[in-house]
């Protein structure tokens, strides 16, 4: 690792595996001393199976028990299932992504519904979960929070964590987030090894000042996270990021077709960041599938498509009542 990410690396990454490790006390009181307000939010699409469950506990546990967030708002990300419902009796607020800025029309993927999601929500402070998550996971919430409750040069702080990928009834403890390892990891440590410190730079899990968030571009499909990641570094240098080892994260795992689309997505948003490469490369990914007699190409789009910065954008009202 070069020595300004390692120096990063052990200056920067917090610890809170579990909500032992967490001042809770501490963070409410950094919350009321700053005047925040904190919004979480949970993108779906097609999380029957999982959303009631967490955002029911989110909201039990930081909003009804502990004032430490002022609201949890499930965007619906263009699901068939009973997502919205499931969420809504859970407690959530829940708002559809079509139905967030009209006038923009509205695009497919989890980047549209997060970029969406800053127009719907009040807090200056955001934390962003993933709704398939498993397990008890609300210490994410105080743990992600914590570094932008305590440091004010921190903008955005990622989650980290341990993977486990369970296939086919088999589980390898640590063989989790494959496109982390084989697509992510690899490209941003040949093109940003100032970032090679970060364990889960794809994740799904992380925090960020409304002030940074809203001056960067979201890419609207799975490149979102890298782009973040690669856009943040831009505007806020490595010191104003950080990360959390948050223990264990399980979800539901996509197949290694799906997986290999998101990888397309990701390359993508790499090559999109990347000054002089053509503007047409990473528009389309080809996948082959056998049908017994021979190999059938499948081609789908992965080119990135983007949403410029919220803080530019007309009817978004970053004054309104609340915010900070
Ligand atoms: O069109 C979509 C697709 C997904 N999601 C939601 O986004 C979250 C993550 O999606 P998922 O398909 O479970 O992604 P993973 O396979 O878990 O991919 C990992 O890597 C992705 C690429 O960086 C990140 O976006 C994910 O957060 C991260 O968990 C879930 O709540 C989904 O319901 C949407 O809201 N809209
Ligand atoms: O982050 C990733 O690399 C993808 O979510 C795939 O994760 P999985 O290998 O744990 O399913």
């Amino acid at each position: 690792m070069r020595p300004d990410a390692r120096a990063w690396f052990s200056g920067r990454t917090y610890t809170a595996r579990s909500a032992a490790d967490l001042d809770v006390e501490g963070l409410l009181r950094g919350k009321r001393r700053g005047g925040h307000r904190v919004s979480v939010v949970l993108p779906a699409r097609d999380e029957e199976a999982t959303v009631g469950r967490l955002a029911g506990e989110l909201v039990e546990q930081w909003v009804r028990r502990v004032p430490l967030v002022d609201e949890v708002l499930v965007v619906d990300s263009d699901s068939t299932d009973r997502t919205a419902e499931i969420a809504r009796a859970a407690g959530a607020d829940v708002v559809a992504t079509a139905d967030v800025l009209p006038a923009h029309g509205t695009r497919p993927g989890k980047g549209e519904a997060l970029w969406k999601s800053l127009a719907a929500t009040t807090g200056d402070l955001l934390v962003f979960l993933d709704a398939d998550l498993l397990g008890d996971v609300t210490h994410y919430v105080p743990g992600l929070l914590a570094p932008l409750l305590t440091d004010p040069q921190v903008g955005y702080v990622k989650g980290c964590y341990t993977r486990p990928l369970e296939l086919s009834g088999h589980t390898s403890p640590a063989g989790g987030g494959r496109v982390t390892e084989l697509t992510a990891r690899p490209l941003l440590d040949a093109l940003w090894p100032e970032l090679a410190g970060f364990v889960q730079p794809l994740g799904g899990e992380y925090a960020g000042r409304r002030s940074a968030l809203e001056q960067v571009p979201f890419l609207s499909g799975y490149g979102v996270e890298v782009g973040l990641l690669v856009d943040l570094l831009g505007l806020l240098g490595l010191p104003g990021l950080a990360q959390v080892d948050l223990g264990v994260r399980r979800h539901t795992s996509q197949d290694q077709e799906a997986l290999g689309r998101m990888a397309g997505q990701v390359v993508s948003a790499v090559l999109s960041r990347v000054p002089g490469v053509r503007a047409d490369a990473g528009g389309l990914l080809t996948q082959f599938r056998s049908d017994g007699t021979g190999f059938v190409p499948v081609s789908t789009p992965v080119a990135v498509d983007e949403r410029p910065p919220m803080v530019t954008v007309a009817g978004y009202r970053a004054d309104r009542a609340g915010v900070v």
